[in-house]
């Protein structure tokens, strides 16, 4: 594990890109686990083997987000992600909490992620706050709607500018409240008030984002859209899912939020070799 005694921002300087954040859902009815990390034992193992697999940082989330969920109480879900937080930070594992509760934000700072991960991009009033006096790091995704409604009927102007629009109005509000640009990544939010009209064209113009000037973090792994395009069920979707993290890296993503770490890095790997856009790790066993 590398040492999170490395400030947060240094994440950007000191690796590889684009980085692999792995999935850790506690939740129940989690979308693609099915519930199966229910507990933090299961939560944990699973994080770890997700490190072995050559994970840079996790997800920890313990409120679903798939469309038609509902909100779950911020006492549950501190129950549920806090022992996980303080576990994996105490092992020096750098995490990442997706939540948009500022209780939520505030305590799973206090016990060691270093980035908040905010689908409502830090709108909740005292977010901004509490991720600017945390001295972490926030990615702001964008979202249509409420999880229950976001994808009743999705409609943009024109979708890529209306969600960069969107961004660049959040970046400034972070920076405006004390987040300094370099603790910012943004992220287009595929599938959050998108229909796959929409989530193709984000895909495909996934380059527009980058003149924002933070890091662009994406999230496809193993989502509908992707469902969709090959008529594959949710647990059958890994080879769609490698196929998107390289037209994301390729269009200049930082971060991947992936399920399938080692088929990801591999994939990237491969990418690197041929780009040349690795760290000397990426090539280290070549030598
Ligand atoms: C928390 N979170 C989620 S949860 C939805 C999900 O994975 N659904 C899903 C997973 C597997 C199968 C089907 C659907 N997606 C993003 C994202 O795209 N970006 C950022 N930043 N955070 C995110």
């Amino acid at each position: 594990m590398s040492p999170s005694s490395i400030p947060p921002v240094e994440i950007f300087r000191l690796s590889h890109r684009p980085l692999v954040m792995g999935v850790v859902n506690i939740t129940p009815d989690s979308f693609s686990d099915g519930g199966l990390f229910a507990s933090t034992d299961h939560a944990l193992n699973h994080a770890f083997h997700l490190m072995e697999e050559g994970a840079d940082l996790l997800d920890v989330g313990g409120e679903s987000t798939r469309p038609g969920s509902t909100p779950v109480f911020v006492e549950e879900e501190l129950r549920r992600i806090l022992p996980v937080v303080e576990e994996l930070a105490n092992q020096n594992v750098r995490v990442s909490v997706d939540t948009s509760k500022p209780e939520v934000m505030r305590a799973a700072i206090a016990a060691g992620a270093v980035m908040i991960n905010d689908v409502r991009a830090l709108q909740m009033p005292g977010a901004l706050e509490a991720v600017a006096e945390g001295g972490v790091m926030a990615c702001l995704m964008h979202m249509q709607g409420e999880p229950a409604n976001m994808q009743v009927n999705p409609q943009y102007d024109d979708v890529v500018q209306d969600v960069k629009v969107f961004l660049k109005r959040r970046v400034e509000a972070a920076q405006a409240a004390g987040i300094p640009r370099e603790r910012l990544v943004v992220d287009p939010g595929f599938g959050f008030g998108k229909n796959q009209v929409h989530n193709i064209e984000l895909l495909r113009h996934l380059d527009q984002f980058i003149d924002l000037g933070v890091p662009v973090l994406v999230g496809l792994s193993r989502k509908s859209m992707l469902g969709k395009i090959t008529g594959s069920d949710i647990n059958n979707r890994i080879h769609a899912s490698i196929a998107a993290a390289l037209i994301a890296a390729m269009k200049g993503a930082a971060i991947l939020r992936v399920h399938d770490v080692r088929a990801t890095r591999d994939a990237l790997a491969v990418y690197n070799a041929v780009y040349d856009r690795g760290s000397a790790r990426e090539n280290a066993s070549s030598l």
